[in-house]
């Protein structure tokens, strides 16, 4: 079990719903991920064009929690807007800042996301911020009272996996809230790793919408996920330069 705010979570895996090449593949693979969080970008769900198709209408939206994100916005004041929209819509009051700052490498904006994430704590809102794997930019947003922060593993829909793991070690180490992996996984090894690093949790999509097989990766980052999680908790061997035999003649008990 873990935590974001009061909301308990069993699952590990936060997904992502864009993307997917028809609803019903959708359908599928947020069900064997086995996820309890679904993330998808306010802009995108016509909220206020009802005969319009939105990314959660063949979802049974209210057995998941719902993580609407700012995806579109190019500075705070037009995240804070993306937010409001949502909680006014009953969405929830759960948000993921998501404020780019590159087009192309579709980084954060750090200074944008800091200022969001501050202007919809002092609004009552839940704050995820989605940021790069600066650590001390990752304090500055715990240190504002985020209740989650979420770094990015490489950019989104990169598939690059972990490109800084000792930048996420650190993240992980100093952080007293949940920390996320968001954007760049590619494959189940990069959500098993980031767990392995110590992370909470692992945000994906694009990995799993884009795979030739979207349902069976769903699956495979379940499993993943879970089994970076255990070797985690599970303490793993120290790395040695030489060689140790695995069945010594003396000095062990079998
Ligand atoms: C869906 C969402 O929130 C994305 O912005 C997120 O960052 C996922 O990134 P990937 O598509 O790289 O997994």
């Amino acid at each position: 079990m873990w935590k974001i705010a009061n909301k308990q979570f069993e699952s590990r895996l936060l997904l992502g719903t864009g993307k997917f090449t028809n609803f019903d593949v959708q359908k599928e693979a947020v069900q064997v991920s086995g996820t309890e969080i679904l993330t998808f970008a306010v802009r995108r769900m016509n909220i206020f064009e009802p005969s319009q198709p939105n990314f959660l209408e063949k979802l049974e939206a209210s057995a998941y929690t719902l993580l609407p994100n700012t995806a579109g916005a190019k500075n705070a004041e037009e995240a804070v807007r993306i937010a409001r929209l949502a909680k006014a819509s009953g969405l929830c009051d759960m948000i993921k800042v998501e404020v780019i700052g590159d087009e192309r490498t579709l980084l954060p904006d750090p200074v944008e996301t800091l200022k969001a994430t501050e202007m919809l704590l002092s609004e009552g809102f839940i704050v995820l911020p989605y940021t790069s794997d600066d650590v001390v930019l990752a304090k500055k947003l715990e240190e504002l009272g985020a209740h989650a922060i979420m770094p990015g593993a490489s950019p989104i829909g990169s598939g690059q996996g972990i490109v800084n793991p000792l930048n996420l070690s650190f993240i992980i180490e100093q952080s007293s809230i949940p920390v996320i992996v968001d954007a760049g996984i590619g494959s189940a090894k990069d959500a098993a790793f980031a767990m392995e690093l110590g992370a909470d949790a692992v945000l994906l999509n694009s990995a799993v919408s884009g795979a030739k097989d979207p349902v069976k990766m769903a699956e495979a980052m379940r499993y993943g996920i879970q089994a970076g999680r255990l070797s985690y908790e599970a303490g793993r061997i120290e790395r040695k330069n030489y060689g140790i035999a695995s069945s010594p003649l003396e000095g062990s008990i079998v």
